[in-house]
């Protein structure tokens, strides 16, 4: 039996959200686990910064990302096209574990790298065409606390936001991206790194 009482793959929390459908499962991971697969992470993903053209002009992408996948299928977003590499063990075996309490087989994960707190996320939902009609999306966190805020797309008094802790794992699933925006906010806070996986089907 294991009695880890840092841990418990089933404390989770359905937020308060209209039109969406989003699960939030802060000990998913227990810590000693989230740190060593952090550090791994942080060493043997292929971590690269792409360039993003928004309306037309070209930034640099405010954080590091690499795609992942046990198929071929590239994945575009923000102009810019993705093509996976192999799982590697470690993956796998998070995909695994998110894939029980998900009940979805996931083909693909996007990571992203925060460095520091000028790293971000603006705001936007995970809904290009390659993730078909209301996208299951499991987003696992390690490393730096960050906040993960949510607005609706028409009702502008409806917004939620939660601290993504270490070890923690969110679903988001049913109309969220398409009634949601999502954004990981800069901070002028001097903070760690702090890496994401999102797991998603690419069809
Ligand atoms: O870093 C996060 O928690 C969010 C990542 C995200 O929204 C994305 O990759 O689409
Ligand atoms: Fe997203």
């Amino acid at each position: 039996m294991n009695l880890d009482l840092f841990s418990d793959q089933n404390d989770s929390v359905q937020l308060d959200m209209v039109d969406a459908d989003v699960i939030y499962y802060p000990t998913f991971f227990d810590p000693t686990t989230s740190t060593n697969l952090f550090k791994t992470l942080l060493k043997t993903i292929n971590w690269q910064q792409d360039d993003i053209t928004i309306f037309g002009k070209t930034y640099q992408q405010p954080r590091l990302t690499s795609l992942y996948a046990n198929n071929s299928n590239p994945y575009t977003y923000s102009n810019i096209t993705m093509t996976p590499n192999p799982f590697t063990k470690e993956l796998q075996w998070i995909k695994e574990r998110v894939e029980v309490v998900s009940n979805v087989k996931f083909t693909t994960c996007l990571l992203n790298l925060y460095r520091d707190g000028m790293d971000s996320n603006g705001w936007h939902a995970d809904n290009e065409k390659e993730l078909g009609n209301n996208p299951v999306i499991a987003s696992v966190s390690f490393g730096e606390e960050r906040w993960f805020h949510f607005k609706h797309r028409i009702h502008k008094t409806a917004k939620q936001k939660l601290k993504l802790k270490h070890g923690s794992l969110l679903i988001m699933q049913g109309k969220t991206q398409e009634c949601w925006l999502h954004q990981i906010p800069k901070t002028k806070k001097i903070i760690q790194p702090r890496i994401n996986l999102t797991f998603r089907i690419i069809k």
